[in-house]
């Protein structure tokens, strides 16, 4: 370390930031993480004035850094934004119990609304209950699936305009290598847009989306920032997992990597002849989706009626068609992984 504060040339550097190499003072790396955000913010025209906004809050370090980070720049720059946390309470004993606790302490800290919208009142069904059906394999698809649409019907409920989530820079260069792993073009394509649903019941937006998790990590521990850290019981996503690794092995030889990758999902061209899905209504419960039947709809379909992989297990074709038709529907069928925001 060096004597001084690159930034300052005063202070003695506490660290050297992850995302440059600079080494600077505490002082100086809180105004360049608030700036740079403020900046993403006000750039990409993530809000107007008046606008109620959703903050999805899960009591985690990303999520829990967000809503300090938006009170703070609510504030200090007049942004004029109507806040409140909104948390989705999956059902799952040991993990999520103990971060809504985090995000009630949270409500107080930051003086902003908590709403809590819980599985077992939306589907019937606690994410304890479906492990006890299902078992462990694939419980992130029933998980993915419910919350992004809990999400969505939290915020409708709430009036909101729109919703900030914590997916930050790391997050998104993975789930951009994990469509091009997967072949996902219809996600590739949409997975870098900081905005997404903007013609949808709430759009989202990722106000992180250029921040590296190291420094989120680093902020909210010299903030001594109050989140839960503890990785969800039921969550052995292997192929995740390994995209996460090699992303960090890439970070730790050129910090860059991760804005490189982000910029090269955000220039790819889709061929115009790539098939892409069209947005429509769910028949059943109105919410958004590419098919008649949303996919939460038929995950709560399968466990109701007790075929608990009707969502998840791919139907074969008939003899007549042959295994071609069925390796064509196959890759024009969406994945049963969300890898979306
Ligand atoms: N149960 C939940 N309730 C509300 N929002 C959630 C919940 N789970 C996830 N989110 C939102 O989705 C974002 C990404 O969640 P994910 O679990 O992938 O990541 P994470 O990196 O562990 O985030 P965090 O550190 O905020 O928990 C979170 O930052 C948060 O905004």
């Amino acid at each position: 370390m060096g004597r001084s504060c690159e930034v300052c040339q005063k202070n003695r550097p506490a660290l050297r930031r992850p995302k440059t190499g600079q080494q600077v003072c505490r002082e100086c790396f809180f105004c360049a993480f608030e700036d740079e955000i403020h900046r993403t913010i006000v750039e990409n025209r993530l809000f107007k004035k008046g606008d109620r906004v959703a903050i999805a809050a899960s009591g985690g370090k990303d999520s829990t850094v967000l809503a300090h980070i938006m009170t703070l720049l609510n504030k200090r720059h007049d942004y004029g934004l109507d806040l409140f946390l909104l948390s989705i309470d999956e059902g799952i004993t040991g993990y999520r119990d103990d971060s809504l606790e985090t995000v009630k302490r949270n409500e107080v800290q930051y003086g902003i609304p908590l709403k809590v919208v819980s599985y077992k009142t939306l589907y019937g069904w606690t994410m304890d209950d479906i492990v006890r059906e299902i078992g462990r394999k694939n419980n992130c698809t029933f998980c993915g699936v419910f919350r992004r649409q809990a999400l969505d019907r939290g915020g409708v409920v709430m009036k909101a305009d729109k919703m900030a989530t914590g997916h930050n820079a790391d997050d998104i260069a993975e789930t951009v290598l994990l469509n091009i792993l997967r072949g996902d073009i219809a996600r590739l394509a949409r997975c870098t847009a900081i905005t997404t649903g903007e013609d949808s019941v709430l759009p989202r937006c990722k106000p992180f989306k250029y921040t590296y998790e190291k420094e989120i990590v680093m902020y909210a521990y010299f903030k001594k920032l109050d989140y839960f850290s503890t990785e969800c019981i039921y969550s052995p996503n292997a192929y995740r997992g390994f995209a996460r690794e090699f992303i960090k092995d890439l970070e730790s030889i050129r910090p860059r990597a991760i804005l490189d990758i982000i910029k090269s999902g955000e220039d790819f061209r889709i061929a115009s002849t790539a098939k892409m899905p069209e947005q429509g209504i769910c028949k059943r419960c109105g919410y958004i989706s590419s098919q008649e039947c949303c996919k939460a709809c038929v995950l709560l379909e399968g466990l109701n009626r007790g075929l608990p992989r009707l969502g998840i297990s791919r139907t074969r074709a008939s003899n007549k068609e042959g295994p071609k038709a069925e390796s064509n529907r196959a890759k024009e069928r969406p994945r049963s992984i969300s890898l979306d925001f």
